[in-house]
């Protein structure tokens, strides 16, 4: 594959959930290397394409091509090229860091030269060299967080897909996690990452999407953003969900206020 290819290349994605439409028509190309910020209101549908790169669900219409692979038909071809971290950890708490990064390692069938110090060098990269021999149900959310990082990365993907990773993180424990996505893409990884964090996205992604009512409204080089501006944007590319969400509320609030 060359680096002009697009790493994923998307057309015409449509994803229904029975009536109820979710993407639209969605044309996107990731190159080698960027680092995508996925933004956009609740529902807007931001998990649901992650799902849809990393085949863990089938498009409704529409086609989805991972590193020259194409979904669904090379599902498995494909999520041999994608590391994905979302809320759940797939950490197993009763083996130690390294154990379980070993564990993983044995699964994605990497070489056993350089298994153990390509493992040391991960455990490096996320700050947890430290805690590599302790047990991981006694790791905090950011350390569990950060070992996920590290089992994501072990065989090398294409992409790399984060679903909401700053949720139930603190302050530190989120900017630690700016400093390990930051270095990651430094290192040449291509990520897209869903967030509501917009200051986080705009200083941690090389550019900036944002989903409204499974439509981009939004799609610009991060730095194109003046500094406080992003918000301002933001505001605008989702105006009508926020008004559609005003609207709910003040219909569901007008009806329980009037009596039957
Ligand atoms: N398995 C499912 N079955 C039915 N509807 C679903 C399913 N998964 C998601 N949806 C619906 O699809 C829409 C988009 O959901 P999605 O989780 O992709 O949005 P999101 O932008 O990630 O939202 P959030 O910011 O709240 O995580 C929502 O209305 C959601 O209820």
């Amino acid at each position: 594959m060359t680096e002009t290819r697009p790493v994923v290349a998307i057309r015409g994605l449509v994803k229904a959930y029975g009536f109820m439409p979710v993407l639209r028509q969605l044309d996107l190309d990731v190159m080698h290397g960027e680092c995508v910020a996925l933004l956009g209101p609740n529902g807007s549908g931001k998990s649901t394409l992650l799902k849809l790169i990393a085949g863990l669900t089938k498009p409704t219409a529409g086609t989805i091509e991972v590193g020259g692979w194409q979904m669904p038909q090379e599902a498995h071809a494909v999520r041999a090229q994608l590391g994905m971290v979302s809320h759940q950890s797939l950490l197993y708490g009763n083996l130690t860091a390294r154990e379980n990064l070993r564990f993983f390692a044995r699964l994605y069938n990497l070489p056993r030269q350089g298994r153990d110090a390509r493992i040391s060098d991960l455990l490096e990269q996320v700050g947890l060299t430290r805690r590599a021999e302790s047990l991981v149900r006694t790791f905090s959310r950011g350390m569990q967080q950060r070992l996920s990082i590290a089992r994501a990365l072990l065989p090398q993907p294409h992409v790399l897909l984060f679903d909401e990773p700053y949720s139930g993180l603190d302050q530190d424990a989120a900017a630690m996690l700016d400093e390990i996505l930051i270095q990651t893409h430094r290192d040449g990884q291509t990520m897209l990452i869903s967030t509501h964090l917009l200051e986080r996205a705009q200083h941690t992604a090389s550019r900036v999407i944002i989903l409204n009512r499974g439509r981009i409204a939004l799609d610009t080089p991060a730095d194109a953003i003046p500094p406080n501006q992003l918000a301002i944007q933001y505001a605008a590319a989702t105006s009508d969900a926020q008004q559609a969400s005003t609207n709910t509320n003040t219909e569901s609030t007008s009806q329980t206020e009037q009596p039957a």
